[in-house]
């Protein structure tokens, strides 16, 4: 059995996960951690992690960025394995994740579904063919209740394009405050927020005559559980280490 403390239990992803993993199966939830305590499910919830005294093998987190010190500190000093799901930490926060990947096994990815995985592979086979003659921008959409732009999978999809690049690309969010032209090496971001989209992404690369573009379209927030729960089993046994959807997708 995985035992696991979710992190964000009361939000929108802590609900569907808490569901999907209440009819049995390898995955336990022994305890919620969330500033709201209130008690939705057969497992107890607190607010602070240094009231957790029951045993857990990973904790999952679907939180907030605020919250990821705790996480970290309560994963390391306990040797507990950490599901990092949440997005739009700075660079700081960023680095606290890779330098407890050193202590711990770590699983962090801006986004659990395997499609997504597979178009940021698409997307950066498709740059590395098309850089010099293609620009390259991205299009996210997601519900009224996202509090983080552009979504950390665009800023992935980005960063994994980037590494293909021959030049370093300049990341552009922002097209209302100049009047210029677009410079060739830059990649836009684009986001658009409304009503209950679960999540689209679209990578635009567009050339001469001819624009290709790779799109992926959530139809529920169970791939981002689902997959959070398959990262959890994953790192059960491994050593400490960063990993991702990639090690998934390449077992
Ligand atoms: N990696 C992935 O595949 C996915 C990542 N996400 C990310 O997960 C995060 C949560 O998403 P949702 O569940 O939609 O948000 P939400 O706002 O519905 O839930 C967040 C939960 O965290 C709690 N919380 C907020 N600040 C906290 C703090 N400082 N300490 C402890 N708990 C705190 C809130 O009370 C709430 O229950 C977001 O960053 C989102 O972008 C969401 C879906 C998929
Ligand atoms: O907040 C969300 O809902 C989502 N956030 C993630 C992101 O910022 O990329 C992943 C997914 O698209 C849903």
């Amino acid at each position: 059995m995985i035992n696991v403390i979710l992190s964000g239990c009361n939000g929108k992803m802590g609900k569907v996960i808490s569901n999907a993993v209440k009819d049995g199966g390898t995955v336990k939830i022994v305890a919620g951690f969330d500033i709201n305590t209130e008690k939705n499910f057969d497992y107890p919830v607190f607010d602070d992690f240094d009231k957790i005294t029951v045993p857990a093998n990973v904790v999952i987190d679907f939180s907030h960025p605020a919250n990821l010190e705790k996480v970290l500190c309560y994963c390391t000093k306990n040797n507990v394995s950490a599901v990092i799901a949440t997005t739009g930490f700075d660079g700081a926060q960023t680095e606290k994740i890779f330098d407890a990947a050193k202590k711990i096994p770590v699983f962090y990815t801006a986004n659990m579904s395997i499609g997504v995985n597979l178009i940021t592979a698409l997307a950066r086979q498709a740059a590395r063919v098309l850089q010099g003659n293609f620009d390259i921008e991205i299009i996210e959409k997601h519900h009224n209740q996202k509090i983080d732009a552009p979504s950390g999978t665009a800023l992935m999809i980005a960063d994994e394009i980037k590494k293909e690049l021959d030049e370093t690309p300049e990341y552009v969010y922002d097209r209302h405050s100049v009047r210029k032209k677009r410079d060739k090496n830059e990649i836009g971001l684009h986001s658009v927020r409304g009503g209950n989209i679960v999540g689209e992404h679209t990578v635009i690369f567009a050339g001469n005559d001819e624009v290709v573009e790779i799109t992926h379209k959530a139809a529920s927030k169970e791939i981002f559980a689902l997959g959070s729960i398959k990262a959890a089993k994953f790192l059960s046994g491994k050593s400490a280490g960063l990993y991702n959807m990639q090690d998934i997708m390449n077992m």
